[in-house]
């Protein structure tokens, strides 16, 4: 999705290289990782590798990349939200490197929020909570499935049109379990100073059926989701007898190291609860803003949006490798 989207924007002055395939011509079985930095390494000019997968094994090799002087782009929350021990080795290979490491969309896809968060630090400002909506597809499915006005639609349905519309993780089930949201808090966390082990460290809601846990794979599970469209039904009408509607979100509260993830009840006038098809709406509080939060809000995922969070970063390496 993000890959081919990126294909369709416009660059006059980069020279796109996919340096798999390229090596697939030539060579077989496809290359390994440490034959695609090699490969690279080689290359005649500063290099940068874009890695559009959500592939767990691309991203704990980031470390060889950057230590070779390879810059790298990346819309991949893997690397990121990791192993607190991967977080840093990414960072200190890219100094010892002289390499540079850009990953503004894997937090709200071309919304910038990955850099916004490092201006407040550089800037000295403090960020004491992050609060909001980090999930397109959540948004989109409960905007879809609890509508403000009217009855809306099958739970099912809807989960199967987030990803028919590129907002999904390829596997769905990274969405629904959860650990989408998880792995974007942990990122955000990290960066306003609280190590976050990883992921599994704190509390975060699965939406999978606990009878769907064992499905093999993605198109099994979607297959048989359907069967299970009356749990989430139970959940929006307990929430409309209180007058309220469920949103899925996400937060973390710096000063007491709190960071939760799950489905909450809104008044039908919050912000939260007014959102449009796959927005996300991030808050940053911190001690410079007050007691009035800087809000972001905008298209939180999608295949333009996010290419176009994904060439921002290759412009600014760009500038910045000369
Ligand atoms: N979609 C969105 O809105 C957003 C996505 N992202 C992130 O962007 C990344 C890509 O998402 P998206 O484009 O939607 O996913 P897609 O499934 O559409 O694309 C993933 C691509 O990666 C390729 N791929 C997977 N593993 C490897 C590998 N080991 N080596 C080479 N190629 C590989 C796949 O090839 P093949 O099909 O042949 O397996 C496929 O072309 C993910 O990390 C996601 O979290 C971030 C923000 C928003
Ligand atoms: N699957 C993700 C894609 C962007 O990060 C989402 O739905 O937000």
């Amino acid at each position: 999705m993000i890959d081919k989207a990126l294909y369709h924007q416009d660059y006059s002055e980069i020279e796109i290289d996919t340096a798999v395939k390229t090596m697939e011509k030539s060579s077989s079985p496809p290359p390994t990782i440490p034959a695609i930095i090699d490969y690279l390494s080689g290359a005649p000019h500063k290099v940068i590798m874009v890695d559009n997968t959500s592939s767990g094994a691309i991203a704990e090799s980031y470390p060889s990349f950057l230590r070779r002087g390879i810059s790298i782009v990346t819309p991949n929350k893997k690397a990121f939200s990791g192993s607190y021990q991967l977080w840093q080795d990414i960072f200190s290979a890219a100094k010892s490197g002289g390499s540079l490491v850009y990953h503004e969309s894997s937090v709200g896809a071309g919304m910038p929020i990955i850099s916004t968060m490092k201006d407040f630090v550089h800037t000295g400002d403090e960020v004491t909570k992050i609060e909001g909506v980090f999930s397109g597809t959540m948004s989109y499915l409960f905007n879809s499935f609890a509508p403000l006005n009217g009855t809306g639609s099958k739970w099912s349905d809807n989960v199967k049109k987030a990803k028919e519309l590129g907002f999904t993780e390829p596997d769905p089930r990274d969405d629904l379990n959860g650990l989408d949201v998880a792995r974007k808090l942990t990122i955000l966390g990290r960066l306003a100073g609280l190590p976050i082990e990883n992921p599994s460290s704190f509390p975060v809601q699965s939406l999978i059926p606990k009878e769907l846990e064992s499905a093999k794979n993605g198109d099994e599970f979607l297959q048989k989701l359907h069967e299970f469209d009356s749990q989430m039904e139970e959940q929006k009408a307990a929430a409309q007898k209180a007058g309220k509607v469920v949103r899925y979100v996400g937060s973390i509260d710096m000063a007491s190291k709190k960071v939760k993830v799950g489905m909450e009840w809104f008044d039908p006038t919050d912000p939260i609860a007014t959102l449009k098809g796959s927005d996300n709406i991030i808050s940053f509080h911190t001690k410079r803003y007050g007691s009035m939060p800087l809000i972001i809000r905008g298209q939180g995922a999608g295949g333009d949006v996010t290419a176009m969070g994904v060439s921002g970063d290759l412009l600014k390496v760009l500038v910045q490798l000369g």
